[in-house]
């Protein structure tokens, strides 16, 4: 194994029951490595938040292992902690310090802090600085947190919901700053609700459903599982039964979509039919699926408990 690839994060059958019987956790595995930007994608419940936790060292899981540098974080604590940044869903701030009371407040127990200045200078709040946290909008909000998990210089940053409430500006600024931390070789573990944020940045990606992992991959490797879509519309007089075979698909009137696990041979068998029969297609479009809607196929398809091809489709890509 290579530096590079060494696991800096890895979970082993994991589980995580709540007083009360509830397992919001339910036997998970997965592993990150050093400098790897991986995303934790899942409905409302799914259990991200849970098991960032368990990674924080915030709780002891109920069963299973978490390790991060080899180390136990609820355990070994003391060791872990200072080289990992963390951003929570929500920051408890003194409403009335301003931004820059709240970092050098951090930064007396961070070791290692960089200066304030630089560290708003990272997320963009540096006009900001004397201005009382309770006068920060939600997006500001969210870029102090983050200045904050950056305080320490960490090796590995959690990001639970980092962009969550910042408008769209604030989104690539932030999606620039792990980019540039990624190149610095921070290895960032994230969760969030916006599949744009995981194509993006991730590198890897996992998607938990009600406490299981149900799929892992790379982007592509996820979107790759579903099929690709060619859209168009046929002149009139041109009926749909005129395409070859294997391109018949559903049509609604002269409007055809077609959905091909080979789009490169599909759209070139199309384009051939067209060219000969000298058939203009309108409206031409033809993409692979995106993660939000292999995303979205899995959380019907198993709120519908169908999703058996699926599981055996990617049992190869876990
Ligand atoms: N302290 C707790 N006690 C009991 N159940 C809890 C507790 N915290 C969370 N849960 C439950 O565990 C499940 C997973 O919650 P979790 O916050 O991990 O999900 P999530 O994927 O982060 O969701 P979201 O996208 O809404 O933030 C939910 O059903 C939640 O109600």
């Amino acid at each position: 194994m290579t530096d590079t690839d060494q696991a800096v994060i890895e979970v082993d059958g994991l589980r995580r029951g709540y007083s009360g019987g509830f397992e919001a956790v339910r036997g998970i595995s997965f592993s990150v490595a050093r400098g790897e930007v991986f995303a934790l994608l899942g409905t409302n419940g799914a259990g991200k938040t849970s098991t960032v936790e368990l990674l924080e060292g915030l709780a002891a899981p109920s069963a299973g292992t978490v390790r991060v540098f080899g180390l136990d974080p609820y355990r070994q604590r003391a060791a872990v902690r200072p080289r990992t940044g963390v951003m929570l869903q929500e920051g408890g701030f003194a409403a009335d310090l301003t931004v820059t009371e709240t970092v050098r407040m951090w930064s007396g127990v961070t070791s290692g802090a960089r200066p304030a200045a630089e560290a708003l200078a990272l997320v963009g709040l540096t006009g900001r600085a004397s201005v009382r946290v309770k006068q920060l909008s939600g997006g500001e909000r969210r870029r102090l947190d983050l200045a904050l998990a950056l305080l320490g210089r960490p090796e590995v940053l959690f990001l639970d919901e980092p962009t969550t409430g910042m408008d769209p500006e604030g989104r690539r600024d932030t999606w620039e700053l792990v980019r540039s931390l990624q190149a610095q070789g921070t290895t960032v573990l994230l969760t969030t609700h916006y599949l744009e944020e995981a194509e993006q940045l991730a590198d890897r990606l996992a998607i938990l459903h009600e406490g299981e992992l149900v799929l892992s991959g790379t982007p592509a490797e996820v979107t790759a599982t579903r099929p690709a879509r060619i859209r168009f519309t046929l002149p009139a007089g041109v009926a749909p039964a005129r395409l070859p075979l294997s391109l018949r698909a559903a049509a609604q009137g002269r409007r055809v979509e077609i959905r091909t696990e080979r789009l490169q041979r599909s759209l070139a068998e199309l384009l051939a039919w067209a060219e000969a029969s000298d058939v203009e297609l309108t409206g031409l479009d033809a993409r692979s699926a995106s993660l939000e809607e292999a995303f979205l196929e899995i959380a019907q398809q198993r709120r519908a408990g169908g999703l058996g091809d699926f599981d055996d489709q990617m049992a190869g890509a876990r």
